[in-house]
């Protein structure tokens, strides 16, 4: 019988206890953090670009590089192959536009979700409910791994702390998202990792908790955690340096022009911390309709034209194909999100490119 199932059966029988014993098991053992890197290790070449490519990212994120960091790809991987064939496109940009942009990938394989829906390939690889974690652990370290071996960088969304350990030496940079940003679980996480990560201000539109989140990550911690035998262990981290706020709108609307751009720098230097800000052109910016992304990413470059110095990076959510479609098993068109809409990769294409040569 399944929890939910018994939770029911409980409560109706009055049997509150069986209920509470049954509300969660466990369902099957995952292999540790350490088992899955001996199965799918990084190459040295792949962990000498890393290294390369996170330094890369930092001396942007600290103004040492003028180039825009652009986080770009599928609003989530739900089709390895399709990911790929992004990831062999993306590769193939990258040359062209390398002077003045640094892509990076979206990898995402945990997905935030409002109230209830597909959470992504590392929970259901098979999109049908069966919840195949093992596989889906797996999947997504081997995508990271065949990415990362393109030579592109790969960034992704932490939700479940447990899973950094499994996927965190493949990742160049991180987004801790919009609901989790004011969780001290996700700020501990960042402080101790050793790429930049973004953290998005909350759904409502507050960036405050973002300004705070940075503050936190940027300290040294003591918290609970695993270690690579899946251990509980204490973990000890040294702060993170490259917190940086990420804008994406919120309930009242989006917060990417002139004047929401300038209120974030000034509460940044009021806090003390380097006025450096990402704008999420999907999302509340571009308020769910993904056409609207090429709108807020002309108007970011133009702001940045214009002398905003705090501007250093753009998140576009983009894949094969343009648009969404409902995670239909068996009725999936090739290369469309089964999450937000996203831009098509033509159109992400000429965007980049236009936005290489606006800031050349
Ligand atoms: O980027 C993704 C979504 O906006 C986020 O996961 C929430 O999705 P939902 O509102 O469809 O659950
Ligand atoms: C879930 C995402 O964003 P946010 O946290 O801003 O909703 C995302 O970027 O996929």
């Amino acid at each position: 019988m399944n929890a939910p199932a018994s939770l029911a059966q409980g409560l109706a029988h009055g049997h509150a206890d069986l209920a509470v014993t049954h509300a969660s098991r466990v369902e099957m053992t995952l292999p540790t953090p350490g088992e899955l890197r001996r199965r799918l290790p990084v190459t040295p070449l792949v962990a000498e670009r890393l290294h390369g490519q996170r330094r890369a990212i930092q001396d942007i994120v600290c103004g040492h590089d003028d180039r825009l960091l652009v986080v770009v790809g599928p609003c989530s991987i739900h089709d390895p192959l399709a990911a790929l064939e992004y990831a062999h496109r993306l590769a193939e940009l990258v040359p062209k536009v390398s002077d003045r942009l640094l892509p990076v990938m979206r990898v995402y394989v945990e997905k935030p979700r409002t109230t209830v829906g597909w959470k992504g390939l590392a929970y259901d690889p098979d999109l049908d409910g069966s919840g195949d974690m093992a596989r889906g652990l797996h999947v997504s370290r081997h995508l990271m791994n065949e990415i990362a071996a393109l030579g592109l960088p790969v960034a992704t969304e932490v939700l479940q702390p447990m899973l950094a350990a499994y996927l965190d030496d493949l990742l160049a940079w991180v987004a801790i998202g919009a609901r989790t940003t004011e969780s001290q679980l996700h700020r501990e996480l960042a402080s101790g990792l050793e790429a930049a990560v973004g953290f998005k201000n909350a759904t409502s539109g507050e960036v405050g908790v973002a300004v705070d989140a940075i503050r936190a990550a940027a300290h040294p911690h003591q918290h609970f955690g695993l270690d690579d035998q899946g251990r509980p262990a204490l973990r000890e981290t040294s702060g993170n340096r490259h917190a940086h706020v990420v804008l994406r709108g919120g309930r009242h609307g989006p917060n990417y022009d002139s004047d929401a751009v300038g209120e974030a720098r000034r509460m940044l230097e009021r806090a003390g911390l380097p006025a450096r800000l990402m704008v999420d052109c999907s999302h509340a910016n571009a308020r769910k309709d993904h056409r609207r992304q090429a709108e807020v990413l002309r108007d970011v470059v133009t702001q940045r034209l214009g002398g905003e110095t705090a501007l250093m990076g753009l998140m576009l959510e983009s894949h094969l194909e343009e648009g969404r479609q409902e995670l239909t098993p068996g009725a999936l068109r090739h290369g469309v999100s089964v999450t937000d809409p996203c831009l098509g990769w033509r159109e992400t294409e000429a965007l980049l490119q236009e936005t290489a040569d606006r800031l050349r």
